[in-house]
């Protein structure tokens, strides 16, 4: 089943169309959204949690209309908003006991319902003072802890790692990547950072102006970019013409040249090539493309 699904989804401000006719799928496990700001996915995430109204399409999450069922999807899905949101003079421990209360547990239940999610987030003797003198990675954790109380079955994470050192960033993405493997929650989790959803997500959707880019399991974006660059002492230019002739695909840099692995038989026509023409290798390095690279790449051709 698909966690959610949408057609033809459009969003339009007064001045900007913010989703533009996005159709797209995503099953369960760990999916990231990527764009850069203003790409459209705090506006993806508002619809599909039924907070705001498309202008045309349909969105459906778990199977629920978001135009019709927003209150029954809020009941399954977690939400981490994106900006500030967090009252300072509380704890976060009153703050997520209330929310887990609001989402209809009895007392003694959200009590240790808090504790267990402000446990697995990492928050600990800290959870009883005030949130207003936490640090931001301590906010962070504690809008994670209350997307989590009413256990949900799929959580929205708008920007998690905003405002985090690389530390932070690091233990933050990690507790993601848990909460979708150990907790078997289905994550959607954006970011303007495409390198950091990389090292966590099964599924990565690319947006851009509220277009869909690409959407493709974290395998096929880094596989199907996979390449070596070849350096040569002189002599670039007519290695990538034989390189070409031989039916690869090079892109010239310079001295370097990047050449697509169609498969085993490119590093020996990059090497069988080079000796034919005489030519001096100073370099033949394998490198995979990273989902920035892929990211630049399709945004050129739109
Ligand atoms: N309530 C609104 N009224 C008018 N325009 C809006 C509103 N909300 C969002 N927009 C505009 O819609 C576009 C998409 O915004 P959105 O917040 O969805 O992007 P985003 O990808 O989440 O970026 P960011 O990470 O910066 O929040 C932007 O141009 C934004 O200015």
């Amino acid at each position: 089943m698909h966690i959610l699904a949408t057609e033809g989804l459009t969003k339009r401000f007064p001045t900007v169309t913010a989703l533009d006719r996005l159709s797209v799928t995503v099953g369960s496990g760990v999916t990231g959204l990527v764009g850069a700001n203003g790409a459209g996915k705090s506006t993806l995430i508002k619809i599909l949690l039924g907070l705001l109204p498309a202008s045309e399409g349909t969105a459906k999450v778990l199977d629920l209309d978001v135009a019709t069922r927003g209150a029954e999807i809020r009941r399954f899905v977690g939400y981490m908003p994106e900006h500030d949101c967090l009252p300072p003079d509380v704890s976060a421990t009153e703050f997520v006991v209330h929310l887990a209360r609001m989402s209809g547990l009895p007392r003694t239940a959200a009590r240790e319902r808090a504790a267990d999610v402000l446990r697995h987030v990492g928050l600990a003797e800290e959870r009883y003072r005030a949130i207003g003198g936490y640090s931001t990675g301590m906010k962070q954790r504690v809008k994670l802890a209350q997307s989590l109380v009413h256990d949900p079955k799929l959580i929205f994470l708008d920007e998690p790692t905003n405002g985090l050192d690389p530390r932070g960033r690091d233990e933050m993405l990690a507790l993601i990547r848990r909460i979708g493997t150990e907790f078997g929650i289905s994550v959607l989790v954006t970011s303007h950072l495409l390198g950091e959803l990389e090292r966590i997500c099964d599924h990565v959707i690319v947006i851009d102006a509220g277009r869909l880019l690409r959407s493709s399991a974290i395998a096929e974006f880094t596989h199907a970019t996979e390449s070596i660059t070849v350096e040569v002492e002189d002599g670039a230019e007519q290695l990538t013409a034989r390189l070409a002739e031989l039916g690869q695909t090079v892109t010239p840099h310079g001295r370097l040249l990047v050449v697509k692995v169609l498969g085993p038989e490119t590093f020996d026509a990059v090497r069988d090539a080079a000796a034919d023409l005489d030519l001096g290798l100073i370099r033949l390095e394998q490198g995979r493309h990273r989902i920035e690279d892929v990211f630049r790449e399709e945004a050129a051709h739109v």
